[in-house]
Formats: structure tokens, sequence, C-alpha cells
């Protein structure tokens, strides 16, 4: 073996020829090297002569050696296993069988020692590094020898295969094993590039985490080139989280921390939320109404382009604002460049902005209904439902002796004309308060607080009203910049606001006391105020504040900018929603009037105008000035009693081998969930049937007043159920059969008993039977469901003894997730905010709020 002679560093020699002999225990014992000479106390031209004959012998050697042993010998097995793949270059003179020179000898002599002392010193460099560890410095020492060896040094059998089992084959073996990055997939971001091998990918990686706060990578994504290299964008990805996330242990918790992190910040939730829904669905469903809608249709296609053209999107602003809010709110709360700008511009030392645009008189020039000379002191009372800040601001209250007087005229017009851009509904609302019986309409809400709704809680609203009246201890309108008005009912007007210095909108019922008291409908106020301060349901208004003056009574409310289902049904091809969509709808209006009916508020004036659009697509329903409020005393309804599907109802488990088929012991589900012999599908369909079944036959809280009674007119006339109109007093079962008349109106595009004339509705309600138009073709489930609602008698309707559960229950609605419904994807979007002007920008854009003038204390505002 030619290399033995490249070994010419005598003591090495023998080291090797040990090393050697015992690593082949097959090898000619019989044969005697010259190296064994080696060590004789001879001249050094003596040594070198004798070297020169090793080498010259060993050469020869090697050539009989293989030519003897080819083949079968350990030794040619071992010279085969030659790590000539790994690419070692072989010195010329070295490993071949011709003789060589003294001279050459020397040469290579000196460049072996070269090569040594250099690989040497390269070592002590990179092992004064700190945080290298001893087994690194060793495995080091071998690369570079290796490295050195291999590209200059004699390439020795034993040491190369020394090299290949020990530095280079073990670290790929560890590599792929452990996941290191060899040197050459290192990251860019790497540290400790001059270290080699395995220690040094294992450091850099430490390195790496503890220079970016990065999550450590796994064994599987670098455990080879490929994959470092699929995965460099994680490697990013995981770098511009480090600012928000601390280092997570495992890729799988990072994907959490993400998925928090967007679950946790509300305007990703809502983007998201708006990116699921398909765009053709949204366009699709804008379709241009029909001609024959004349008038209202033009209306329609007039208002959708102008505010197409106009309009600043309240979902890019909301986003916007709270993105603002979110980046700020993590210094402290409150102290967002949002609340900052509200505290500059609400600081009574900057009262000049502050009093551009409120505390003015509204004057309504172009509208009937209008507010004249109507002014209020620079100090307006708050008297804020909000329990905490009313308990933390106890001061808020003593302010009112502050109280200016204001007044305010106002020519109201018929609600019909103000609401009738679409069509001509004489849906308007009764109002005749007569008598009630064993209820109060005026019975107090107590316990109520707007601040304390956890479905709102993460309401970047909230913070921005809490705001306010923390810096200010009161809110009046002087803290919002009024931008529209929406609408106009019986008791006020409602406004689009913009709190000022934010970009949160918010509606505003501005009622007149003085009015209300003259017109005895100071009750019905007082009853939408707390029926409001109640409630906290996703698909009910969330009232943020609310506050009052002399003359005025304020509410500040959710701002829906899709408009109200009815003008939403006009839009719609043939004027009717399609099922699907109208049970969307239903389905959610339902869990509105469930919740009410728990809280012990009958509805009374269910009707698509009173079912706004929030910007999510999600309904909210509004409008309680003609609630009933009542008593109400859940009852618990045994499963025996309970035969809503005497169908469905049959049992959970039709095994034979469940004695019981309404108990709910373990030991009797077990049949039921136990494996059964049928497909896949069959099977989850059983399953789920079974669990519905199940679920249904448990004993059922019924929470419904359904004990309540009332005398009262009210409602609406094509609304109205029999029982109110014949005065013989009702309960909650009227708000089923406005449910069901609400059901055929979305289904059918009309009431089931309009007639010419409210007189003839009303007779229709109680004489007519029902009937169904041959179209719209509606299903025979829904059709069913109307049915049901709409018995005259309101004992035998449905709904009038379980209330909701029971409707929920109703084919018409299978397969509905009723605990999941707020996140499903409603069948259409507000397109658009139809805001009319910008909330924030120049001076001629600002000019377009309610102008306001200042008037000596009292500042006046035209309206529009
Ligand atoms: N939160 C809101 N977001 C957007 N628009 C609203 C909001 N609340 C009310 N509106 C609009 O203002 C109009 C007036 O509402 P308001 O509740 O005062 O009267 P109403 O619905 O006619 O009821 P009523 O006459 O029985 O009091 C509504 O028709 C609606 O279009």
């Amino acid at each position: 073996m030619g290399s033995f002679s490249g070994t010419c560093e005598i003591v090495e020699a023998g080291e090797e020829l040990n090393v050697d002999q015992h690593s082949r225990g097959t090898y000619d014992k019989d044969r005697k090297l010259p190296m064994l000479k080696l060590g004789y106390k001879d001249s050094l031209e003596v040594d070198i002569n004798h070297l020169f004959e090793a080498i010259t012998l060993k050469a020869s050697t090697k050539g009989l050696g293989l030519s003897q042993q080819a083949g079968t010998s350990p030794l040619r097995k071992s010279a085969l296993k030659r790590p000539i793949t790994v690419g070692a270059p072989h010195s010329p003179g070295f490993g071949n069988s011709e003789p060589v020179t003294l001279k050459q000898a020397l040469r290579e002599l000196c460049l072996s020692k070269a090569s040594e002392m250099a690989a040497m010193k390269r070592l002590s460099k990179s092992t004064s590094s700190p945080g290298v560890s001893e087994a690194g410095r060793i495995k080091t020492l071998y690369h570079a020898v290796v490295v050195e060896a291999s590209g200059s040094g004699p390439s020795l059998d034993k040491e190369e295969k020394s090299v290949v089992e020990i530095s280079l084959v073990p670290e790929e073996s560890k590599f792929s094993s452990s996941g290191k990055m060899p040197e050459q997939v290192k990251m860019p971001n790497m540290k400790s590039s001059s270290q080699s091998a395995h220690s040094s990918s294992q450091y850099a990686v430490t390195t790496l985490d503890n220079n970016t706060g990065n999550i450590p990578l796994q064994d599987e994504t670098v455990s080879s080139p490929r994959k470092v290299g699929a995965h460099t964008p994680k490697v990013e990805l995981l770098q511009k989280e480090k600012h928000t996330s601390a280092p997570s242990p495992s890729s799988s918790s990072t994907v959490r921390n993400i998925l928090e992190m967007v679950e946790n910040d509300p305007a990703s939730t809502k983007l998201a939320n708006k990116a699921l829904v398909p765009k053709p669905m949204r366009k699709g469903r804008s379709q241009p109404v029909s001609s024959s809608s004349s008038i209202v249709g033009n209306r329609v296609g007039k208002i959708s382009r102008n505010t197409l053209r106009s309009v600043k999107p309240v979902v890019r602003n909301k986003s916007s604002v709270k993105k603002k809010l979110k980046q700020n709110s993590s210094s402290a709360a409150c102290s967002s460049s949002a609340y900052n700008n509200v505290n500059n511009d609400l600081d009574p030392r900057t009262t000049q902005v502050v009093c551009e645009r409120c505390q003015c008189t509204l004057k309504n020039a172009s509208k009937q209904v209008s507010f004249t000379s109507y002014s209020i002191g620079p100090n307006d009372e708050v008297s804020p439902s909000n329990e905490h800040s009313g308990a933390s601001k106890p001061g808020i209250t003593s302010n009112s002796c502050n109280k200016s007087k204001a007044s305010m005229k106002m020519k109201k017009n018929s609600k019909s004309k103000e609401k009738g851009e679409f069509s001509q509904s004489s849906k308007s609302s009764q109002g005749e308060y007569s008598s009630s019986t064993s209820i109060s309409d005026e019975s107090n809400v107590s316990g109520s607080s707007c601040g304390n709704r956890p479905h709102m809680s993460k309401d970047v609203r909230w913070e921005a009203i809490r705001h306010v009246q923390m810096q200010n201890g009161v809110m009046g309108l002087r803290h919002f910049n009024l931008l529209k008005k929406l609408g106009c009912g019986d008791i006020g007007t409602v406004y689009l606001a913009e709190l000022v210095g934010t970009n949160c909108l918010f509606a505003i019922k501005v009622m007149d006391n003085e009015f209300l008291a003259r017109r005895k409908k100071m009750p019905r106020a007082q009853t939408e105020r707390e029926i409001l301060r109640m409630l906290d349901h996703p698909f009910l208004p969330t009232l943020y504040a609310q506050f009052t003056s002399d003359n005025l009574s304020c509410l500040v409310m959710e701002y829906c900018p899709g408009g109200d289902l009815h003008v939403l049904r006009q839009k719609q091809l043939g004027r009717s929603f399609p099922e699907p969509a109208a049970r969307f709808y239903v389905a959610e209006v339902l869990l509105a009037l469930e919740y009410l009916h728990m809280l012990g508020v009958v509805y009374r004036d269910l009707k698509p105008e009173n079912i706004l659009v929030r910007e999510d697509g999600h309904i909210m329903l509004t409008d309680f000035d003609l609630s009933l409020r009542c008593t109400v005393s859940p009852t618990l309804l045994k499963s025996s009693s309970f035969n809503a599907d005497p169908v469905k109802t049959s049992g959970p488990c039709t095994d034979s081998s469940c004695a019981q088929p309404f108990c709910i012991e373990p030991s009797c589900q077990v049949p039921c969930f136990s494996p059964r012999f049928l497909p896949a599908a069959a099977r989850a369909r059983k399953l789920k049937v079974d669990v519905a079944s199940q679920v249904r036959s448990l004993p059922q809280l019924v929470a419904e007043p359904t004990d309540a009674r009332s005398n009262s007119f009210v409602g609406t006339h094509e609304y109205l159920a029999p029982e109110i109109i014949k005065g013989e007093g009702h309960g909650a079962a009227v708000d089923w059969w406005t449910f069901g008349i609400f059901l055929y109106e979305l289904l059918y595009g009309r009431t089931p008993f309009k007639g010419c004339n409210n007189e003839e509705t009303l007779a229709n309600v109680v004489l007519q039977s029902l009937k169904f138009p041959d179209s719209p073709l509606v299903s025979c489930q829904a059709r069913d469901l109307i049915r049901g609602l709409l018995v005259k008698e309101p004992e035998n309707r449905f709904g009038s003894e379980k209330g909701a559960a029971e409707i929920k229950q109703h084919p018409f609605f299978e397969g509905l997730n009723w605990a999941l419904i707020r996140c499903t994807i409603p069948p259409e979007l507000p397109e658009f905010c139809d805001i009319g002007f910008p909330s924030t920008g120049s001076q001629e854009t600002k000019s377009k709020f309610l102008e306001c003038k200042t008037t000596g204390e009292h500042l006046e505002f035209e309206l529009f």
C-alpha cells in the first residue's frame, strides 16, 4: 500500500504501522518493513537513506500485495473501502508505485509538515472561540486535519479511513439524525462560520436562537439542505415574529401563537372573515332592482352609484381605527394616538375644536323634520349608563347643576315619509298604551350596565368611549361629529356620529324630552333606554353611552351601515329573499327574540324595518320602545313532556340493547356510539340524528314570558297579532305571530294579510285564512313553519308553549348550527357605508358636518 510511504514522519510511521497491524489482523507478519529500522541512532543521512529505501520498498510491496491478495484479502477489502469518494486529492508522488527520489521525499515531507502546522494554527484559532466544547474542538481538529490532509497532505490509507469514519461519516450521519446543518447550508444569520462540522452547526443553531429569539429549528426542518431551503421562509417568518411573541419551543406552538394573535386581534378577525366571503356571492346578490320597481329601483340604483363614488367605506375606516388604537394601546391603556387626539379635542382648553361641531341648533331646511333654534349649553349633561364609568366617576351626575336650557322645535313628519325611500310601507308602529295587566311596562331595570358586555369586550369603541368618559367625566353631543341623519322614528331622530378624534362611528338616537312629554311618549323612551341597557347579544344593539340634558336624551349605539332588511329585501330579485338567505335572517332574529324573552322582554314590533344589517352582514334587532317588560319564570320541561317532534324524539338509541332510550347514563350511551357495521357516511348520519334526538329529549329549560299579558294596542298593522287587534290581552306569543309574518314577507315579498288600508288589513288578520302564493316557490318546511306560527289562537300557536326552543327544532331549520350561526357567512355584506362624506379631511369636507356657529354661550348648527 503505497500510502504507507506517505507517513514520512518517523514517529507517526511507527504508530501507523501498529494501528495498521492491529486493524488488519491478516496482515503478513513476516514481512518486515524497512520502517522498523527507524529509530536507530544513525546519522541523519543514513536515516534518510533508510527512509528512502523504505519508501521505495513500500511502494513495491504495495503493488505486490495487491496483486497477490486481490479480491479476497482484508487488505484488498480495506483498500477498496478507501474514501476516494470523499474526493481527497492525492499528492503527486504519493500512493503510487513509482519509486521516488530523496529530493521528492523531502519535499513531500516539508509539504506535509507545513500543512499540519497550518492546520494546527487554524485549530488553535478556532478553539479559542468561546463556547466551543472539548468534543467540538476534537472534532474540529479532525476536520481540519482531514481537510488539510486531503488537500495537500499525504493520503494514508489508514488516515483516510479514519477521516471517513470519524470526521466525515459520523458528521453526515449525525447531521441526518440530529438535523444539524452542514456548513454549506447554514442560515445566513448563523454564527461561527469558521467553526466546523457538527459542533459548529449545533452552535450556530443555538446562536440563532439566542440572537433572534426565534424558535429553534426542528430536526426535520434542517435535516437536509433541500429542506433547509424549503424552510427558509419559515425562518424569516419567525424572525418577524420575534417582536410580538416570545420564543416557543416548537413550531406547532408558534402556529398556535400566531393563531391566537390573529384571534385576539378584532381587526384581523374581521378582515379574515371578510376574506372568507366569496366575492361573486356578494356581487351576485347586489342585483339591480328590476324595472318594475320604477321609482324604487331608480332610487336604489342612484343611491348605489352615488355612494360608490363618494362614500368612505366603513370597513376600511374601522380597520384603520382599530389598527391605530391597537398600535398605541400596547404602551398603556387609553394612550393611543387616537386617544391623544381625543384628549386634545376634548380638553377644556381646546374647546374651540370641540365647539366647531356640536352643541348646536339643529336646522333641517330640506327635510320636514327639523330641529330649529335648538341649542344646548356647553355642558350638556351626561348620566352615563355605563356602570363602570358611573362608578369610577361619581362626579358625572353632579355636573347636572350646570344644565343650560335648550329648546327644540320639531316638525314631525310621518314616519313613512322619512323612511319611504324604497316603498310606501304602511308599517308604522302603533304605540297606544292602554293598559297592562299583571305586568308593568314601566318597571325598572336593575343592575344593567352598558359597559359590561362580554361579547363586545374587545370592541375598540368601548375603549374610545370609556376614555372620553374618564378624561372628561361627562359625555355630551360636543364629543361627537354628527355626520348624517339616519332616520326618524316616533320618539326621536337617529344620527350617524363620529366620536371626535377617533374614527369610531356610532348611531345616536336623540330624543326631545319636552316633545316626548307633550305626546305622552316618555314611557316608550324610558322602556327603550332600560331595555338597551340590559342587552348583551350579538344580534341586539350595544348601548355605549347615554346622556341627557334638560331637553335631550341621547342614546349612543352601535352603528349598522347595511341598512335595514326592508330595504335589502326590495333590492332582491323579485323583492324576496332566496330561502337560504331568509332562513339565515329569521334564524338570527329568532335567537335575538329568544334572548329577549329570557330577559322578560316581549318585543312586539318585529318587522324588516327594525332589523338592521351590520357591517359584517349579520343582523341587529332594534327599536324597543314598543316592547313589553315582564317577569319570566324559567321552567324545566322534562323530556317525557316534550313532544315537539314525535318522530325525532323517539329516543336516542334504537339499539335493542339499550333498555332506556332516554337514559343518558354512559352505560346506555355505549351501544349508541359503539362501532357498527355501517358505511362511514351512514354511521355519521345516524350518529348525528341520535345525538340530536338525545339533545332534544333532554329536559329543557323554557324561559319564556308565557304568562305575560298586556292590553296595549301596539305593533305595526300588517304585523299585528289577532289577539292584539281583538284586545283580548296578549303575551309572548305575539312575537311568534310576527315572526311568522316576517318569514312570510322575506320569502314572498309581501305580508299575508295586507289590505287596501289599515282597517282592511286588521280585518284580514282576524278573519282571513292564510294563503300561500304560487310563486315564488317555497319549501314545504317553510310553509309548515309559517302555518304553525300564524295560528290565530295564541294558545295553539307554534312556540307559545315552549318558545324559541320549540321553533328552533322545526325542520325548516334542520342542520342549522345555532351555536355558530354568528360565525357563518351571511347572505350578503354591505358593499359600502353610505356616510356621504369622510369624517376627517379638508375644511371643505368638515363644513359638511352639522354646521356649528357660536352664538354666545350656545352653539347652533344647521342640519344638512
Ligand atoms: N344603530 C343604527 N344604525 C344605523 N341606522 C339606524 C340605527 N338605529 C336606527 N337607525 C335608523 O334610524 C331610523 C330611525 O330609528 P328609530 O329607532 O328612531 O325609529 P323607528 O325604527 O322608526 O322606530 P320607532 O318609530 O318605533 O321608534 C331607523 O329606521 C333606521 O333606519
